[in-house]
């Protein structure tokens, strides 16, 4: 139709006057046009042109089919008059569409599949060579068709308008396809995060479900997408109707993918917080479970630390057992030979024929009341108590008597000691001498004796060995019975020294001037025993004398005032008391020894107020010293007395100077005689009671069953002890009473607690 204006050739073929100059199309689609038809014209003019070129007879046949029906069409609705009313979208001409698919022909034309296609003689299948649908407008409209003259008036602004329409709504459904190309793009995305947030689950399963889904959906967009890019006219193949419902189709499938991902996203975040909640749970429960095992660790660790312990205690228990044992296996095996060698000496000392000189020599000392034969036989240290005047507790109780019994109460323990003989408080001087006297008297036979008072400070130590003058105690009584016993027969010749241990220091009391520190070392080897350098030895040829000698030594002595004791002894005194047989008319003779000991008083420094609080302070310090010397030469005497007593073989005798100068009174075969004093006071019942231990612990001490001694030979220890040598320095006359003695030592002579044998009788 455009060609008819220009060419009349071309317009003479189409019917004059029509009223196709009204339209005038797009400038685009009359270039296409115009070419086409010049290039048909010229094949045409040369005549079987058709057969030359079959294409392009294809081509124009099928642009005057399209320029025919535009005619009919425009005639129709020029007849009609009822022009189509493109601004409703529902309502789209046909002529629209019909253009829709020129165009597309178009551009498949001039696409290279197009050329291709022209080129090898082929036609587009679709838009061109199928027929219109049955039914459509095109074919209802197709017997009416109008005049072309009219239709080119009309086509070109129709055109252009239809083409505007179509480029609408192709740029509406292209936009329609990237927006649900983003969604999906989107979407597929989200489903990523979510599959990386989420683990091997049903919601990931599902996601994935979806993924393929979308990835479908997406393939079926593309396909689609595709076909409107490659295959333009195919939307002039589905109605507008069908365009909107597959575009709401898609929107809804859409929808559905939006919603089921929603849906997923609140199914993966109630997930994520249940996944939140249990895995807080599981970290509270290996907490709990961590705490539970480190609990049970330190119990299971503190249940082993203590049952190690328990095994190292019961190791320790067993060891000690097993000492027990072997010190009771010791202890039964040393009584066992202890007693054979008594019996064998007993049964020797009854049948042989010295026996009778020895119980005749053991006769010759009357032993009175002699009680505990078989104790003497054992040879136990024998322990008296005496318990000092005052007022009666409820806490100190007693069986006196021989064998009795002493019952303290202490710190709520109840303790019973029972002793060898137990004299109440009212017990008489007397009382206390007869039980000694036997053992005193047995000097005479040759025995050695030791009789010593222990106690607390000012229980009566003193008063029981010395006494005062008009009720005189065991010392003085001892020398009137043995005088008396020895009678005026002269036949023993009777030596007396006296020594005290003040601060560790052995002084003579009986040395003329102020007391000396004298120098107590060891005896020659194999004579042994000790010797005291300087000691004086005063030869007693009466009663009188020697009451004399024991006040001018008790004068000496040194004694203080203390808290507990108006005159209390501060140091130990020795009384040495030699009887030798004068002139043996058989044999060597005798030498009995009698050590009559009084030990200072173990106290406390607090309590006999000695710990130099008061203003005297030079005397305080001096008490004290003095109570922590006394004190410590009775923990070494207790030493010795546990050794005796375990029978160790090695006796701490020079652990102090007591001990030393005890030493030959604690030999075997000597008679000892411990008299404890005790207090009923309840403020001294801590005292009593440790007294009261100790002289239990004495009380066990054997020392085998006494045996007499015979008096050395010349140049042979002297009666005191076996060990004791012999000074050789004669002893000087008896002082005259009242004036200082003058043993006439010669200066550096060594003499030991005995005295010389060879003394002029
Ligand atoms: N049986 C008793 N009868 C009468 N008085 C006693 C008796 N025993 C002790 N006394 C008196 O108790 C006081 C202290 O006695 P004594 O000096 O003998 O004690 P002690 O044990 O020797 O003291 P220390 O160890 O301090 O020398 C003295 O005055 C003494 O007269």
């Amino acid at each position: 139709a455009a060609a008819d204006a220009e060419n009349p050739a071309q317009s003479a073929r189409c019917k004059p006057g029509s009223r196709r100059r009204a339209y005038q199309p797009s400038a685009e689609l009359w270039t296409e046009l115009t070419g086409l038809v010049g290039s048909s014209e010229a094949e045409d003019g040369s005549g079987g042109g058709a057969e030359r070129c079959p294409a392009e007879v294809s081509l124009e046949e099928a642009l005057v089919r399209l320029a025919e029906f535009l005619s009919v069409q425009l005639g129709a609705e020029e007849s009609f008059g009822t022009p189509s009313d493109l601004s409703k979208p529902g309502d789209v001409p046909p002529l629209l569409t019909v253009t829709g698919q020129l165009l597309a022909l178009l551009a498949w034309i001039r696409s290279p599949r197009g050329r291709q296609a022209l080129s090898q003689g082929t036609q587009p299948v679709s838009g061109v060579q199928h027929p219109p649908p049955a039914g459509s407008p095109l074919q209802e409209e197709s017997p009416s068709l109008s005049p072309r003259g009219e239709a080119q008036g009309q086509q070109p602004p129709q055109l252009e308008e239809d083409q505007r329409a179509w480029q609408r709504l192709e740029q509406l459904i292209l936009g329609q396809l990237e927006e649900l190309k983003q969604q999906l793009e989107h979407q597929e995305e989200e489903l990523g995060q979510l599959r990386l947030g989420v683990g091997a689950t049903d919601s990931e399963k599902r996601v994935q479900h979806l993924t393929l889904e979308n990835k479908a959906l997406k393939q079926s967009l593309s396909l689609t997408r595709d076909l409107l890019l490659h295959w333009g006219p195919a939307p002039h193949t589905r109605a507008p109707q069908e365009e909107a419902e597959a575009l709401l189709e898609l929107r809804r499938r859409l929808q559905e993918a939006q919603d089921t991902t929603e849906a997923l996203r609140v199914q993966l975040g109630v997930q994520e917080v249940q996944l939140q909640g249990l895995q807080g749970a599981l970290r509270q429960l290996q907490q709990e479970t961590e705490q539970n095992c480190r609990r049970e660790l330190q119990q299971m660790r503190g249940q082993l630390a203590g049952l190690h312990a328990r095994m190292a205690s019961l190791r320790q228990g067993c060891g000690d057992l097993r000492g027990l044992v072997s010190t009771f296996t010791q202890s039964c095996q040393g009584s066992l030979s202890e007693a054979q060698g008594q019996v064998s000496w007993a049964l020797g000392a009854l049948s042989a024929d010295g026996a009778g000189s020895q119980l005749a020599e053991a006769r010759q000392g009357p032993l009175p009341g002699c009680s505990g034969r078989l104790l003497e036989l054992k040879g136990n240290i024998r322990v008296l108590c005496r318990l000092r005047p005052g007022t009666p507790s409820s806490l100190v109780s007693l069986e006196p008597g021989p064998g009795g019994t002493v019952t303290t109460c202490y710190r709520g323990h109840q303790r019973r000691f029972r002793l060898d003989w137990v004299f109440p408080p009212h017990a008489s001087q007397e009382e206390v001498f007869r039980e000694l006297e036997s053992a005193v008297l047995s000097c005479l036979g040759g025995y050695s004796v030791c009789i010593f008072t222990y106690g607390q400070t000012g229980t009566g130590k003193t008063y029981s060995m010395e006494g005062p003058p008009e009720d005189p105690g065991i010392a003085p009584r001892a020398l009137q019975s043995l005088f008396q016993e020895m009678g005026t027969g002269g036949q023993h010749r009777v030596t007396l020294s006296m020594v005290e241990i003040y601060n560790e220091a052995v002084r003579d009391l009986l040395a003329p001037g102020p007391p000396q520190r004298l120098a107590v070392r060891q005896g020659p080897a194999g004579q042994g025993g000790i010797q005291v350098a300087g000691l004086t030895h005063w030869d007693v040829p009466n009663l009188e004398s020697l009451h004399q000698m024991l006040s001018l030594g008790r004068s000496n002595r040194a004694t203080a005032a203390t808290a507990m004791n108006q005159r209390s002894s501060r140091s130990h005194a020795l009384v040495t008391l030699t009887l030798r047989t004068a002139s043996p008319s058989r044999g060597p003779g005798t030498a009995g020894t009698l050590h009559l000991v009084d030990l200072a008083g173990s106290e406390r420094a607090w309590k006999a107020g000695t710990a130099g609080t008061s203003q005297e302070d030079r005397d305080g310090a001096q008490r004290l010293r003095e109570a922590r010397t006394i004190n410590r030469s009775l923990l070494a005497l207790g030493g010795v007395m546990a050794a005796l007593r375990a029978r160790r073989p090695h006796v701490p005798f020079r652990d102090s100077q007591l001990t030393r100068l005890l030493q030959p009174a604690l030999g075997p075969g000597a008679t000892v005689v411990l008299l404890l004093q005790i207090s009923t006071r309840p403020e001294d019942l801590g005292e009593t009671v440790c007294s009261l231990k100790f002289a239990e612990r004495v009380g066990r001490v054997e020392l085998g069953p006494a045996r007499p001694r015979r008096a050395p030979r010349s140049g042979t220890p002297s009666s005191l002890s076996t060990d004791t040598p012999l000074s050789g320095t004669p002893c000087t006359p008896t002082p005259s009473p009242g004036s200082p003695p003058s043993p006439g030592l010669d200066s550096g002579s060594s003499s030991a607690l005995a005295p010389p044998e060879d003394l002029p009788s």
